[in-house]
């Protein structure tokens, strides 16, 4: 297996995968485990797997920032299931992959409860290669570009180790991810788990929360509303925007690759906050005002993803730029809100 986080690990083989997998007469599904399959990126994910009908999903949840609402159209689906569980506890289930997202996103979310955060990153990240150990499960970590911290190197690829406050408001979140990147390595060198880390950044589309806080949908939901478009200041950070849809085949082709990672996945179309928010008034609602407003601390200034690896590697890129994606999610946002298109 190819690793590209330490040349050292080790040669250990995983453990065997069920019998089933060997049996000569019975063709087993591949039964996947998603957590956080309720939220934003989850429940996309869920969608594509279940395209697949060798494959059986299971999704844990405690519901915290996702939604039943973004699965319902595969209730009472016989390769589908729905536990409520919070991966702070240990689970038992006999899978084949594990699709580890559950952790808020949103910074306001995140922030709200940082010590839940941290939790959610490490302890449950344990349970859950703890799982991937006891039943031979692949296990993939939806890490992020927040890894990077306030990148002193521009753009991020993966061999940068990053510039991270320890003990700031974000450090539940980025040193938490952090941390559940270490364990990941740390079961495949000691155990022979089989790991896949994707380091995802800004990803934006239909099925955000209204309400997530996070800048995309902020200023969608904003300029449906026709209220000002709130710019934290200084409006200069840059952030690389990736529409869902790629983001979900990225982490396909990494779990279904040979390739441990870390890997960006991310579209490297970099914008200041001033040009997204100048981009969605002129899209969706050109009498928009657009206003400053203050910023919160540690907020990283820019941010691009070196997506050399997953080209590589994945044979993956982006397909849909900004300007494709904003109008794809304002529909989804508006059929929500019940603020149709003005004439
Ligand atoms: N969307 C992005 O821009 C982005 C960027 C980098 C990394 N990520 C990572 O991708 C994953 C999914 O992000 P998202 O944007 O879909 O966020 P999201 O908040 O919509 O989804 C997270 C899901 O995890 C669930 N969850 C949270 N804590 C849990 C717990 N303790 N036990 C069980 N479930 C729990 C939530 O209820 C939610 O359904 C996260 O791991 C996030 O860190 C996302
Ligand atoms: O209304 C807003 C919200 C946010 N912003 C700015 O927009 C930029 C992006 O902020 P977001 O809250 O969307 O997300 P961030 O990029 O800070 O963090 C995200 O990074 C990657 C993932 O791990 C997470 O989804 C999240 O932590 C920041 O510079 C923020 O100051 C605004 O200008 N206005």
């Amino acid at each position: 297996m190819a690793s590209n986080g330490d040349s050292n690990a080790s040669a250990k083989p995983p453990p065997e995968p069920s019998p089933l997998r060997k049996a000569k007469f019975f063709q087993a599904n591949m039964r996947i485990l998603v957590t956080g399959g309720a939220g934003f990126i989850g429940s996309h994910l869920v969608d594509r797997l279940m395209q697949n009908e060798k494959n059986e999903v299971i999704v844990v949840d405690n519901y915290f920032t996702g939604s039943k609402d973004n699965l319902k159209q595969w209730f009472g689906h016989p390769r589908f299931e729905l536990i409520r569980h919070d991966v702070t506890e240990p689970l038992l289930v006999e899978v084949d992959q594990i699709y580890h997202l559950a952790c808020p996103a949103s910074p306001i979310f995140y922030k709200y409860n940082p010590v839940k955060t941290i939790k959610t990153n490490v302890i449950g990240t344990l349970n859950m290669l703890g799982l991937a150990k006891r039943v031979g499960a692949r296990i993939l970590l939806t890490s992020t570009s927040e890894v990077y911290g306030d990148p002193l190197v521009h753009p991020q690829d993966e061999s940068y180790w990053g510039n991270v406050n320890p003990i700031g408001v974000r450090s539940c979140y980025d040193e938490g991810k952090r941390v559940a990147e270490t364990l990941m390595f740390d079961y495949h060198r000691q155990h022979g788990i089989e790991i896949r880390i994707a380091r995802i950044f800004n990803t934006y589309g239909p099925r955000m929360n209204i309400d997530d806080g996070r800048v995309v949908s902020n200023f969608i939901a904003q300029a449906i509303r026709d209220e000002p478009l709130t710019v934290q200041l200084p409006g200069t950070q840059t952030r690389s925007f990736c529409y869902v849809s790629d983001m979900v085949d990225g982490l396909i082709r990494l779990m279904e690759g040979d390739n441990t990672g870390p890997i960006n996945i991310g579209n490297p179309g970099e914008f200041t906050m001033l040009e997204l928010a100048e981009n969605v008034k002129e899209l969706i609602n050109p009498d928009v005002q657009i206003i400053t407003v203050e910023n919160t601390p540690d907020d990283p200034r820019q941010r691009k993803p070196d997506i050399t690896k997953a080209k590589s590697l994945l044979g993956w890129e982006p397909t849909i730029k900004l300007s494709d994606g904003i109008p794809l999610m304002e529909d989804d946002f508006r059929s929500r809100l019940g603020i149709s298109r003005k004439k």
